[in-house]
């Protein structure tokens, strides 16, 4: 594991790593924020899964997460979105291949030999992170758009994981919208039982655990009704007693902007999870 960028933020740092993916088979960068509370031991972690298009590197130059984390004395993870490098597989739209991993286990060629995302980030990256940095196995995770979807379906499948789980305008059925679907049938093939594994309003009607989950979701959003559809995951949550809060933002769209607006609400959200 390389480090490859090191920069003082908020009394902490704001790190990049490169480091060998033995489950994706290629190198990956993940950042890394460490609060100032880490230098005097171990501090709870919150994994933040970006969206299409995103590297490790939208969520902290753009976010404005670091301030709340130093507040809360939190660490925040920030995958890459897919694998990457020269040998991985990829398709001409944004929606699909390198940036667009969806967060799940590919079965279907050419993806499969690569595109791993669920298991690297539920099991490769956190034993990676817990066993070099100052932190704890206190859990939490959040994303936004196909992160938000990653989210959700990693705090759903995974009982006992996490603390915590909130999501920026999520993909909730991924099975039922465009972006989804065009993903899932590259990825997975027709197999519908095998698209429900990874889709959050089927999910969440038989979660044994029921955390409460905090969702964002601008009404200025440009993919709010045929991507988004927020809507779905709260009905199916409904009829399951699962907490749902969907918050609908008044003129919010899906940018970073968005997430700048919000973050430090799902910081404080998440800490007190971690902390309790
Ligand atoms: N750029 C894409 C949309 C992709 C998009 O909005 N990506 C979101 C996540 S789904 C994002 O975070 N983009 C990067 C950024 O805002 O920094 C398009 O051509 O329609």
């Amino acid at each position: 594991m390389e480090r490859i960028e090191h920069r003082a933020c908020f009394g902490g740092w704001q790190d990049v790593y490169r480091h060998r993916s033995a489950v994706l088979g290629c190198d990956m960068s993940f950042a890394i924020y460490l609060p100032p509370q880490a230098q005097d031991g171990p501090v709870p972690v919150l994994y933040w899964l970006s969206g299409l298009t995103c590297s490790e590197q939208n969520f902290i130059t753009k976010a404005g997460a670091q301030r709340y984390a130093a507040e809360h004395g939190i660490a925040i993870v920030c995958p890459d979105t897919s694998p990457r490098g020269d040998g991985v597989a990829d398709a001409d739209g944004y929606d699909l291949g390198k940036g667009a991993g969806f967060y799940v286990n590919a079965t279907q060629a050419p993806w499969a030999a690569h595109y791993r995302m669920f298991d690297y980030v539920a099991d490769e990256l956190p034993a990676l992170v817990e066993a070099q940095f100052p932190v704890s196995d206190a859990r939490a995770i959040s994303g936004h758009s196909m992160g938000g979807h990653g989210a959700l379906v990693l705090a759903l499948s995974k009982p006992g994981r996490y603390r915590s789980v909130s999501a920026f305008a999520p993909i909730v059925a991924p099975s039922l919208v465009p972006w989804g679907q065009k993903a899932f049938a590259a990825y997975l093939g027709d197999d519908r039982a095998a698209w429900a594994q990874y889709d959050a309003s089927a999910l969440i009607t038989a979660a044994v655990e029921k955390l409460p989950v905090l969702i964002d979701q601008g009404e200025a959003d440009e993919f709010l009704e045929v991507e988004l559809q927020p809507w779905r995951l709260k009905d199916a949550a409904d009829a399951a007693g699962h907490p749902v809060y969907l918050r609908m933002q008044p003129g919010y769209d899906h940018s970073y902007y968005f997430i700048a607006s919000f973050i430090g609400e799902h910081i404080a959200h998440h800490a007190a999870a971690l902390k309790a």
